[in-house]
This record gives C-alpha cells, structure tokens and sequence, in this order.
C-alpha cells in the first residue's frame, strides 16, 4: 500500500502546511484540486466552525477547515466525497474520507452526550473532553458485514431501492453489541433474504465513510432456504450466473472487489487487488 496519506494529530497553533475546506456541499476545489495553500485559505471569508490536522499528504502536513456554511472563494466549487471515491486519486480520496469523518465526528461532539457540558479537543490525541464531568469521546467507527453469498457458478445479489436503477450488489449490514462479525452475518443475511450460509470466509476490510462505517468482508457458500427479500430494505434479490451478472457496484467499492474476486477464482484469471 503507497504511503502518500498518512494521519496524524497536528497542532492547529502552527502556521503553514495545506489545508482542505469542508462544508455541507463536500469540499472546496480549484483548478488544481483540493490541497489549498493554508494560510492563503485563512485569509479567505470562509466562515469557519473549528480546524483540525489531520495528517501528512506527500509528507506535507494537512489541516481540515470545517466550515458553518458553504461560502464559494472566486474560482472554487464544491464536489462531494462519493465523487472522490469514484474518480480521480484514491489516496486523496482516503485523506478526504479521513477528514470527513473527523470533521463530522468533532462537530457532532462539541458537547457532552453525558453532562451536557462544552468539549474541547484534546491536545496530541484525537479525542473531545469534558472538562466537567472528564468524558472523552473518540472518533466513531461503525462495523458493518458485507458478504458475497456464492452457490457455485452463481452468486446472490441484491438491490435497494436507494441504488441506481438496474445496479445489484451484495448484502451488508452494520454489527449489533453483542454480535461476532459471523453472527453479523448470518443475521444479516436471513434478515435480508432468508437464506442461511456456511463456510464464511473472511476476504479483507475496507474503510467506507459514509458517514463512518468499516466493512469487513467475507465470501460465504449457500446452504439452505429460498430468496424472500425483506420488504423494506431489499426491492429484489436474485441468483446471477457468472456469465450473466446485472450492473455492479462502484469498482473500488469492497462489493464490487468481493464480486470480481470470486468471478475471477472461478474463472482462473488473475485476482484483482482491493484498493487500500
Ligand atoms: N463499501 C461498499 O461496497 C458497501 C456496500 C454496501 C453497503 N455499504 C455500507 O454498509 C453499511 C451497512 O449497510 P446497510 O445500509 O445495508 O445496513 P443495514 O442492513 O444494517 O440497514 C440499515 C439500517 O441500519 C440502521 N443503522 C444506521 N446506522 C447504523 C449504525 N451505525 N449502527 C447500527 N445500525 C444502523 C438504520 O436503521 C438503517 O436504516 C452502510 O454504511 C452502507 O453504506 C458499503
Ligand atoms: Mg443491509
Ligand atoms: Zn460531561
């Protein structure tokens, strides 16, 4: 994996470095993309709810300027982080994921979910406290399953009627207290479709900030049960041959990879490699 992003906690006291502005609309862009000069940035009337560093990008340190509202600097637009993932670097797009979430995360915690107390970020951690009652809050990560149940030369996909039109993919689900990831799973997939599976096979993970789920994903063989979709959450599901598949996922989303990684072990071609 390239080391172009990596995270760390910066200190926001510091003058220099990039910086990347985010609002409602997603995040500011120019010309020559997201990376803006930060002190050149904290000139502009941007209405600013809090700053954070968030890490180094090319070995450079990077700050997020989260904004109340969406005012456009001259030459700037905004473009939304699904885009980022769809096109375009995906080692910019893991930075935006990053700060996506953390911008999310700190202004979701500005106050105590326990004493109702202001929070303060945490010098050198990424952490909110409450100089109040001593809380501190992390960033929220939520786990979520997402499997490719396979019958031999077939593979069940589903599609939700948020998808676009004619577009299937595999099953997912976010892991409830209490739940292994299998029995996440099992669950998820005899809620969705009614079909119980074996031989759960754990493939690889894949950060999805949307808005901060992680996927783990896993290949399971059918073993018994006919498809009934759960009403509101699945609009059809059905058995697809190989040969035969609808239209897919996003190609570097983890359900496409699952999809493409079993077409190509059953076909003997060569494995394609999650991005990461
Ligand atoms: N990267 C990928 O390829 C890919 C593909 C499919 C789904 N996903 C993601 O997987 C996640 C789970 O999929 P799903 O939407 O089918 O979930 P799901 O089947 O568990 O159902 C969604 C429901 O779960 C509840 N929910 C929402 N947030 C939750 C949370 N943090 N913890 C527990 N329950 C929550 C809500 O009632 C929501 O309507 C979503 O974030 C989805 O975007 C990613
Ligand atoms: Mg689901
Ligand atoms: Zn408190």
């Amino acid at each position: 994996m390239s080391e172009r992003w990596t995270t760390a906690v910066l200190d926001t006291a510091l003058p220099g470095g990039w910086a990347v502005a985010r609002s409602s609309q997603g995040f500011l862009c120019n010309a020559q993309g997201v990376l803006f000069e930060r002190d050149w940035l904290k000139q502009q009337p941007l209405d600013v709810l809090a700053e954070h560093g968030i890490g180094h990008f090319d070995g450079q340190p990077v700050y997020l300027l989260e904004l109340r509202s969406p005012d456009t600097p001259d030459d700037c637009r905004w473009q939304g982080l699904r885009q980022f993932m769809l096109e375009g670097d995906f080692q910019v797009y893991r930075m935006l994921g990053y700060a996506a979430q953390i911008g999310t995360w700190a202004r979701e915690h500005r106050f105590c979910g326990s004493c109702g107390g202001a929070m303060q970020q945490v010098h050198g951690e990424r952490a909110m406290h409450c100089a109040r009652c001593e809380l501190r809050s992390y960033p929220r990560i939520s786990p979520s399953m997402i499997v490719l149940v396979t019958r031999g030369d077939e593979v069940l996909l589903a599609r939700s009627p948020r998808f676009v039109p004619g577009v299937y993919s595999t099953l997912a689900g976010f892991a409830e207290p209490g739940e292994s990831a299998e029995d996440c799973l099992r669950r998820e997939v005899m809620e969705e479709v009614q079909v119980s599976v074996r031989n759960i096979q754990y493939i690889g993970s894949q950060c999805w900030p949307f808005p901060h789920s992680m996927m783990l994903g896993f290949h399971a063989e059918y073993a018994s049960g006919d498809i009934v979709p759960q009403l509101d959450e699945i609009e059809d599901a059905q058995w697809f041959h190989i040969d035969a598949l609808p239209a897919l996922p996003a190609g570097r989303s983890i359900a496409r990879h699952l999809i493409d990684l079993y077409v190509a072990r059953r076909s003997g071609l060569p494995e394609p490699v999650l991005p990461g």
